[in-house]
C-alpha cells in the first residue's frame, strides 16, 4: 500500500468532448461559479489533496470540438483566489504559461493567494503549446520549444527569488519602537538573464509556504530535464502502467543526477474515471458518452473546417487497415469485419469492449463510431465500479508508476461527485489516502518540506550549460553554495 497524492483536474464542462451533452451536465460557462464552489466543497469534504486549473491562452471554433472546456472558462488565478476565500483545507493550484507571463506580476499574485489561503497555493508552470497565444499577447510568433524551455528555467528561479525578497521575520511592526520593517532583511532580486530582467524585491511578504510547490507538466526532452531539477510535482501524459513507471524512473534518475533528493520530486499522471454503481452501470456511462461525440461523417456535406481530422472514418480505415470510409458510422463492428483488421485495429475494438461492455460477439457489438472515438479522443479512462478503480489506482501506486493521479472528470458535477463520494472513501478504507489533512499546507499535503530563503542560506544559483541524455546542448541551472 502506498500513500498516493489525489488532486482534481478541475473542467467545469466536463473533460470528455462529448460530457457537456450528458443529462443533467453543466454546460454554460456563465454559470462557472456555482460548479467551482460546489466542486471545491465535496472535494474538501471528501479530503482531496488540491483542486488543479489548466490553463489556455487563446479560443477558437475547432476547440468546441476538441477540449469544449476549452472555448470559454473561468482564469485560473481568478479561480483560485474564489475558491481560496471559500475552502480551508484544500490546495489549490493553478496553471501559468510563462511564454507569455510576467513573472514580477505572477510572483505578486501568487504569493497574495498564499497568504490570503494560508499557504495552500501550488503553480503549474508549462511552456504552452498554443500557436495562436502569441497574438493575444504582442508577439509575432510563438517561440520554438528550445526557446520557451530556456524562458521557464529562468522564469521559475526568478520566482524564487521574488518569494524570497522579504526574510520571514523581515516585518518587525514593533508599535513600541515604531520599527515596522528590518531594511537588511528585505532583499533586491537583480536578475538580468537572456530571456527575463526583474530588479525586485517583491511588495508581498514572503509566502506562508516559503516558495509555493511548483509543479511542471510537458512531454519533451527539455520538460523532463526542466520537472527533474526545478519542480515538485511532474505532470506527465501517460500511455500505460510501464510507460508510467518508465518515465516516473527517468524523472527520478534525472533529479538525482542533478544533485537533488530524487524523492522530493513527485510524478503525477492525469486519469479519467467513469464510475458506476457496477461495472454494467460504468460501461453504459462510457458508452453514452462515446456515442455523443461527433465525428466528420455526422455532416453529410463535410464537417466544419475546425473540426478535427482525425475524428473520421477515412482516418479509422488507415488504422485498421479494412476501407470503412463508406460505411455508415452506426454500422455494427461484427466478428467478420474485425476478422480482416490489423492488430491495432483489433487492438482497439478490445479498448472499446473494455470501455463500454460492447464487444463484436456479443448482444450489442460496437458501431464504427464508437472505434473512431476510441481511437482519436485522447483520454488515459478507467472505467467500473468505486472498488475497481480504487484497486487500479493502488496497483499505480504499488508498481511504482505514479506518486499520484490528477483526476478528471468526464461529467460535471455527476462524475466529479461519484468519484469524490465513492472512489475516495473507497481509497481511505485502503489507507492509500488519509481520513483527515494531516497539515495545514499544500507542501504539507504533498510530504514536502519548506524551502530556505535563499538570502539566509546563503546559496547562490548560476546558470550554465549541459549536456541532456538527448545530446542536445541544454541551458539549465546548478545550484551551488555561496560562502559568506
Ligand atoms: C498532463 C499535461 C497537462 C498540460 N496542461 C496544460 C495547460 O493547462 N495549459 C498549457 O498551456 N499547456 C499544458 N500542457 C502542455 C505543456 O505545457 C507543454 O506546453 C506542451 O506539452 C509542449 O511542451 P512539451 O513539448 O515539453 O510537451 C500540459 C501537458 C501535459 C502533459
Amino acid at each position: 500500500m502506498t500513500r498516493l497524492i489525489i488532486g482534481a483536474m478541475v473542467r467545469a464542462i466536463g473533460a470528455y468532448p462529448s460530457g457537456w451533452r450528458v443529462s443533467g451536465a453543466h454546460r454554460d460557462p456563465r454559470g462557472d461559479a456555482a460548479v467551482l464552489r460546489r466542486a471545491a466543497e465535496v472535494a474538501e469534504a471528501a479530503r482531496l489533496d488540491y483542486l488543479f486549473f489548466g490553463d489556455w491562452l487563446a479560443t477558437g471554433h475547432d476547440l468546441e470540438f476538441r477540449d469544449p472546456y476549452l472555448v470559454a472558462r473561468i482564469d485560473p488565478i481568478s479561480a483560485i483566489t474564489y475558491l481560496a476565500g471559500i475552502t480551508s483545507r484544500i490546495g489549490l493550484i493553478a496553471t501559468a504559461n510563462t511564454s507569455y507571463a510576467d513573472p514580477y506580476s505572477l510572483a505578486r499574485a501568487t504569493a497574495s493567494i498564499d497568504l490570503l489561503s494560508g499557504g495552500r497555493a501550488g503553480l503549474n508552470l508549462v511552456t504552452g503549446a498554443e500557436p495562436r497565444a502569441a497574438g493575444n499577447h504582442g508577439q509575432d510568433f510563438h517561440a520554438a520549444n528550445e526557446h520557451r524551455y530556456d524562458r521557464v528555467v529562468e522564469f521559475e528561479h526568478v520566482l524564487r527569488r521574488l518569494w524570497d525578497s522579504f526574510e520571514d521575520d523581515a516585518i518587525v511592526a514593533d508599535a513600541a519602537t515604531g520599527v515596522f520593517l528590518d531594511p537588511g532583511k528585505l532583499h533586491a532580486t537583480d536578475f538580468h538573464g537572456a530571456h527575463l530582467s526583474v530588479t525586485g524585491p517583491l511588495n508581498v511578504a514572503r509566502p506562508v509556504q516559503g516558495h509555493l510547490p511548483i509543479v511542471h507538466a510537458g512531454t519533451s526532452p527539455r520538460s523532463r530535464l526542466f520537472a527533474a531539477q526545478s519542480a515538485d510535482l511532474a505532470l506527465v501524459a501517460v500511455n500505460g502502467l510501464e510507460h508510467a513507471v518508465a518515465i516516473r524512473e527517468e524523472l527520478r534518475s534525472l533529479a538525482f543526477e542533478s544533485g537533488r533528493d530524487d524523492r522530493t520530486l513527485k510524478v503525477i499522471a492525469p486519469v479519467l474515471p467513469i464510475v458506476g454503481e457496477t461495472r454494467g452501470h460504468a460501461q453504459s456511462i462510457a458508452d453514452e458518452l462515446s456515442e455523443l461525440v461527433q465525428i466528420a461523417e455526422d455532416w453529410p456535406d463535410g464537417p466544419p473546417a475546425a473540426f478535427p481530422a482525425k475524428r473520421s472514418l477515412a482516418q479509422l480505415t488507415a488504422l485498421v487497415g479494412v476501407d470503412v470510409s463508406e460505411l455508415s458510422p452506426d454500422r455494427a463492428v461484427t466478428p467478420s469485419l474485425v476478422a480482416g483488421f490489423s492488430a491495432a485495429g483489433q487492438e482497439l475494438v478490445d479498448i472499446v469492449a473494455e470501455r463500454t461492455g460492447r464487444s463484436p460477439s456479443g448482444e450489442r457489438p460496437p458501431t464504427l463510431r464508437h472505434l473512431v472515438v476510441a481511437a482519436s479522443v485522447n483520454a488515459s479512462m478507467v472505467v467500473g465500479t468505486a472498488v475497481e478503480i480504487a484497486e487500479e489506482f493502488e496497483a499505480w501506486g504499488d508498481a511504482g508508476a505514479v506518486d499520484g493521479f490528477n483526476v478528471l472528470s468526464a461529467v460535471q458535477p455527476a462524475q466529479f461527485e461519484a468519484f469524490a463520494l465513492g472512489v475516495v472513501p473507497e481509497l481511505q478504507r485502503r489507507g492509500v489516502l488519509p481520513t483527515e489533512y494531516e497539515g495545514e499546507t499544500l507542501r504539507e499535503h504533498l510530504g514536502l518540506g519548506r524551502p530556505d530563503n535563499v538570502h539566509v542560506t546563503r546559496d547562490d544559483v548560476s546558470f550554465r550549460t549541459v549536456t541532456g541524455r538527448d545530446g542536445v546542448g541544454l541551458r539549465t541551472v546548478e545550484r551551488s553554495p555561496r560562502h559568506p
